[in-house]
């Protein structure tokens, strides 16, 4: 039986890597009272924390923590009409603090989400690991049959290229879940009272080429190298759609990754994932998606980017105008969504001017 794990004050002795370059973002529609748990792992960083639904309610942040919370009417007020692309009642409305933060890099995690244990029984500073991640190169040409070669205790094999060994920059790394796992209704439904209790000490880089179903309960990114593309689309209130909103980044992503030759890993660290939601509201958020992905995945497959697409930007302007051209005609969602996502750029940009001066150490211009 997984349980969380509660010696997490004994398992901090490292001073915190990148204290003043990264951000954690929290999208919540609860009080954070888990933040206690992460308190010895998370409490040295700045917290951002966006305030999903009802702008009237209070959210209690515990004692201790650095940290800036966005309501919807601070997303109004900052973005005017741009807000329309930030999704209202659903967990995508995370991707505004991913807008906001000044940091190079950005850690998102849900608020049902804990400190797991490894099987040794020690408490995992999964912010850690991710740092570890996303400073190591990815091995995205070549696949290295001993995963992560930059590993301790790891390394090339034998046939790997030598001209390939220095890799590629990282931009995203995927961690993962123990107990409840990020399963789609249908499966919640059949299974519901599955838990993941296997723990695969293992980090991989996702291979040029191949998509994969990203989760944004565990994530972090270089927000400088791939920030652009992690806008989470248009979920939620209003919307035909729900519980797409990473899966939604994570395609355009790789996309983008695999274009300009940055890496994406998945893997450690694990997360405790406490709380299932409700299988038949995920039903409802997902049903037009189960048969959409057959006609998305597809199109993300086949989705090429031209040589003048130099920055994220131009990629994911380019890649809105294949998602109109293309996915239109599934349904008129992705018209809009294709629109939303120009609008997402352009708000981007408005809040992060390109060749802003240089960031100091507070990721302040
Ligand atoms: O309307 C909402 C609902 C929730 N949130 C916040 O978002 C996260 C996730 O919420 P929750 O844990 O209840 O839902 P899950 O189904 O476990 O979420 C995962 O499934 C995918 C949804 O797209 C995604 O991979 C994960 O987020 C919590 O922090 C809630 O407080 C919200 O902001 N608005
Ligand atoms: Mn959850």
């Amino acid at each position: 039986m997984v349980e969380p794990a509660t010696d997490t004050i004994a398992a901090t002795r490292l001073v915190p890597l990148l204290k003043d370059e990264l951000d954690i973002v929290i999208p919540t529609i609860r009080n954070l009272d888990f933040l206690e748990m992460w308190r010895p792992f998370f409490e040295p960083y700045h917290l951002i924390i966006v305030q999903d639904g009802d702008p009237s309610k209070v959210i209690k942040v515990p004692e201790g923590f650095d940290y800036e919370l966005y309501n919807r009417n601070d997303i109004n007020r900052i973005l005017g009409p741009k807000a329309s692309c930030i999704s209202f009642k659903d967990s995508a409305c995370r991707c505004f603090g991913y807008m906001v933060s000044k940091k190079k890099y950005i850690f998102t995690i849900d608020d049902d989400c804990f400190v797991a244990k490894d099987p040794s029984g020690k408490a995992i500073n999964a912010l850690e690991q991710h740092i570890k991640n996303i400073l190591s190169p990815s091995t995205p040409f070549f696949f290295n049959t001993l995963y992560d070669p930059y590993r301790d205790g790891a390394d090339f094999v034998r046939g790997y290229p030598f001209s390939l060994r220095e890799g590629a920059p990282t931009a995203v790394s995927h961690g993962l879940w123990l107990n409840i796992p990020d399963y789609d209704a249908p499966t919640q439904l059949v299974k519901p009272l599955e838990r993941n209790t296997r723990y695969v000490d293992a980090v991989l880089t996702i291979p040029k080429g191949t998509l994969f179903p990203m989760c944004g309960m565990n994530l972090c990114f270089d927000r400088d190298l791939i920030g652009p593309a992690m806008y989470f689309g248009l979920m939620g209130d209003g919307q035909p759609i729900g519980r797409y909103d990473d899966m939604w980044a994570g395609w355009c992503t790789k996309v983008i990754c695999d274009h300009l030759g940055l890496g994406v890993k998945t893997g450690l660290p694990y997360i405790y994932h406490s709380k299932a939601s409700n299988p038949f509201v995920n039903l409802k958020k997902e049903y037009k998606g189960i048969f959409w992905q057959e006609e998305i995945i597809p199109f993300f497959q086949a989705a090429t980017l031209s040589k003048d697409c130099t920055s994220v930007q131009k990629c994911y302007i380019e890649l809105s105008k294949q998602v109109k051209e293309k996915l239109g005609k599934v349904d008129p969602y992705f018209d809009k969504l294709a629109d939303a996502m120009v609008t997402w750029i352009e708000a981007w940009d408005e809040l992060n001017p390109s060749g802003a001066s240089a960031k100091d150490s507070n990721g302040k211009a």
